[in-house]
């Protein structure tokens, strides 16, 4: 059995940055930007005002100055001539300020009467205008590979940039095998189940970017997987769900081999997840799961989104570990890397008291895996322990 490392590194081999597409703004968010993007303009274009009142020419006033207001800026709207001393223009947020003004005066801090203000109060210490460019410059850039965000969206809008370079979706076909499943809102007969993991990893998958394919389930026998991989052609990466281990029934890695499948690994001294599978078929990478509910939706976590990190071409290497004390005791792990269901509260992580691997109510609620080295001694309350957020 190789390491969970040696398996990472074995799965991640067998992808590679996908191709780059480009993308209309509005369908970009949650994407990868594949290229770096350059505003092809100043924000704001010109120095604005930021609040409602007069623009006037000096920063040197004083309460009891008076100005004659001599036109209007609004958004929108520039005031085209320049503001002189004693002379105010009145101004709105958003407004480019006129040539000649220095300072915008709020309008609660004066009093009008007429074509003539005054300053009533003494001033703030902000000038409120914002300079031309304050926000982001004409060539600045948002650099790849970056995971677009809501506020990217945003600032790409602002930016004028209407469509935005993304790497392309990886497509993920899901096969779940066994003739004891039935899809959800079937009718199980009393000797069969729902199939679970293929849903929950395809909602996994999606979330880090990827397009599923969740494909009809097999059944137990070579010609009825035989035809789902078939169906999986096309797809940048397949992943099989049970029929890994060494069961009579388990016979996806025969079949699998039988449609040309190069294996670079079988089974990991990891648990829940032991009989894992890895290697390439044809053109795809293929991954194959074991079937305990929460053994593939652990390996999905810990193998197949670092692969579709590599795929969407961000950086992609195990997933990201804090240290934090530990709530409960532990007895010493066995020889395969535990990666148990947790939760953490207050700082602190504690351990589900069922670890059965079969059982989703406790992934369910779960937010951490904690994660024991193989042989890793007993550990009491309060020793630190490595956690992976879920
Ligand atoms: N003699 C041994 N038996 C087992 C070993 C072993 O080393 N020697 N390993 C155990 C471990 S660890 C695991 S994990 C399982 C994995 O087995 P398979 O990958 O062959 O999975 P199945 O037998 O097909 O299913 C296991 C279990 O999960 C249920 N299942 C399967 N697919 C789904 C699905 N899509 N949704 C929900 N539930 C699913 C299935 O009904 C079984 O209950 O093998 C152990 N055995
Ligand atoms: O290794 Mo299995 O995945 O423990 O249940």
């Amino acid at each position: 059995m190789i390491s969970v490392a040696e398996a990472l590194e074995a799965v991640l081999a067998l992808g590679a940055p996908l191709d780059i597409e480009e993308v209309d703004l509005a369908e970009a968010d949650g994407r990868i930007l594949a290229q770096d993007v350059q505003a092809n303009r100043d924000q704001p274009p010109f120095a604005a005002s930021a609040m409602d009142g007069y623009a006037v020419p000096s920063t040197d006033i004083k309460p009891g100055d008076t100005f004659k207001v001599i036109g209007e800026a609004a958004a929108g709207h520039r005031f085209d001539r320049s503001v002189s001393a004693g002379e105010a223009v009145r101004i709105f947020t958003g407004a480019p300020l006129p040539d000649g003004a220095h300072r915008v005066v709020i309008q609660e801090d004066t009093t009008r009467e007429g074509d003539v203000i005054t300053l009533t109060d003494p001033l703030d210490s902000g000038h409120h205008i914002r300079p031309a460019g304050g926000d982001f410059k004409r060539g600045d850039k948002m650099e790849s590979p970056r995971l677009l965000s809501p506020a990217d969206i945003a600032l790409l809008a602002s930016m004028n940039i209407a469509r935005v370079p993304v790497r392309r979706r990886p497509v993920v076909a899901i096969i779940a095998t066994g003739d004891e499943l039935v899809s959800v809102g079937e009718t199980p007969r009393d000797d069969q189940i729902i199939a679970s993991n293929s849903l929950g990893l395809a909602a996994m998958f999606r979330r880090a970017g990827a397009e599923t394919r969740v494909l009809p389930i097999a059944k137990d026998t070579v010609s009825s997987l035989e035809m789902a991989l078939t169906l999986s052609e096309g797809a940048d990466l397949l992943v099989t769900i049970g029929g890994a281990s060494v069961g009579d029934y388990d016979i996806v890695a025969e079949v699998a081999s039988g449609v040309g499948l190069e294996r670079e690994f079988y089974k990991v001294a990891m648990r829940p997840g032991k009989p894992l599978m890895a290697g390439r078929i044809g053109d795809r990478a293929m991954v194959g799961l074991p079937g305990n509910p929460v053994s593939s939706m652990v390996c999905g976590e810990i193998f197949i989104l670092p692969l579709l990190s590599k795929f969407l071409g961000m950086p992609s290497g195990p997933r990201a570990r804090i240290e934090m004390p530990l709530q409960g005791a532990l007895s010493k792990n066995g020889p395969r890397e535990h990666y148990m269901r947790g939760v953490i509260t207050n700082g602190a992580v504690s351990v589900a008291r069922r670890q059965d691997s079969s059982l989703l109510t406790v992934l369910a609620q779960a937010n951490a895996l904690v994660v024991r080295p193989p042989h890793a001694p007993a550990c009491d309350s309060g020793d630190v322990v490595e956690v992976i957020p879920l």
